[in-house]
């Protein structure tokens, strides 16, 4: 099971910053969509270069032109770039890919999938390399989260990797770790932490156990 840091509300000498004090427990660095929309692809690339041990997820949430933007995304140093479900099968074909030819892999963020068996299943058989059920901030602030969708998309993914995101913190991670997802998003559950390298030390502590 793999630990990512998502990076959203900070800039980029801040995000290298939180990196250093936590690279030692993490396997992936997302570079949030709204570091991406505040700092472009120039957030990725200099997150990579200044950890290149560490892979690095564009979090992009691509609807369309897939191929494009996976190709750019590629260019600037991510190893994996985010799709979302809910756009069309030629876009998540297309990105998958686009993935291929750069030797890189894809994401595809279940956030605001209505029929989510479904469409896991349909996704699952475009050849993706992860399959992420998302509760977003907007349905965090009304007290959801995914640990459902996690159970779902376990039982009927057979390809891809299961991963989780949306508001996971320490207390409700051994709930997730008990459902066996292949990756775990952490955002706040570890930025907004006053020690944030205690609580990515003990994330990665629970996820090893
Ligand atoms: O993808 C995310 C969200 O849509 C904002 O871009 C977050 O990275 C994801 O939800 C993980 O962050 P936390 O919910 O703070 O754990």
């Amino acid at each position: 099971m793999k630990l990512q840091l998502a990076l959203d509300l900070v800039d980029i000498p801040q995000a290298k910053q939180v990196v250093k004090e936590v690279e030692a427990y993490i396997d992936i660095v997302e570079i949030g969509t709204p570091v991406v929309i505040n700092e472009g692809l120039r957030a990725v690339k200099e997150i990579k270069e200044a950890f290149p041990h560490l892979q690095v997820l564009a979090d992009l949430k691509v609807m369309d032109a897939a191929g494009y933007e996976v190709m750019k995304a590629s260019e600037a140093g991510a190893d994996i770039v985010t799709v979302l479900g809910a756009s069309e099968d030629m876009t998540i074909k297309g990105a998958v890919e686009e993935a291929r030819r750069q030797g890189k892999q894809i994401l595809v963020d279940m956030i605001a999938v209505k029929n989510l068996e479904q469409r896991a299943q349909e996704v699952d058989a475009l050849g993706v390399d992860y399959i992420c059920v998302h509760t977003g901030y907007d349905l965090q602030a009304v007290g959801q989260n995914s640990f459902n969708d996690l159970l779902t998309i376990k039982r009927v993914v057979k390809q891809a990797k299961t991963a989780i995101a949306g508001g996971i913190k320490l207390d409700t991670l051994p709930e997730v770790i008990e459902a066996g997802p292949d990756l775990v998003i952490v955002g706040g559950g570890i930025t907004a932490q006053e020690d944030k390298q205690a609580a990515a030390a003990e994330m990665r502590r629970l996820i090893r156990q």
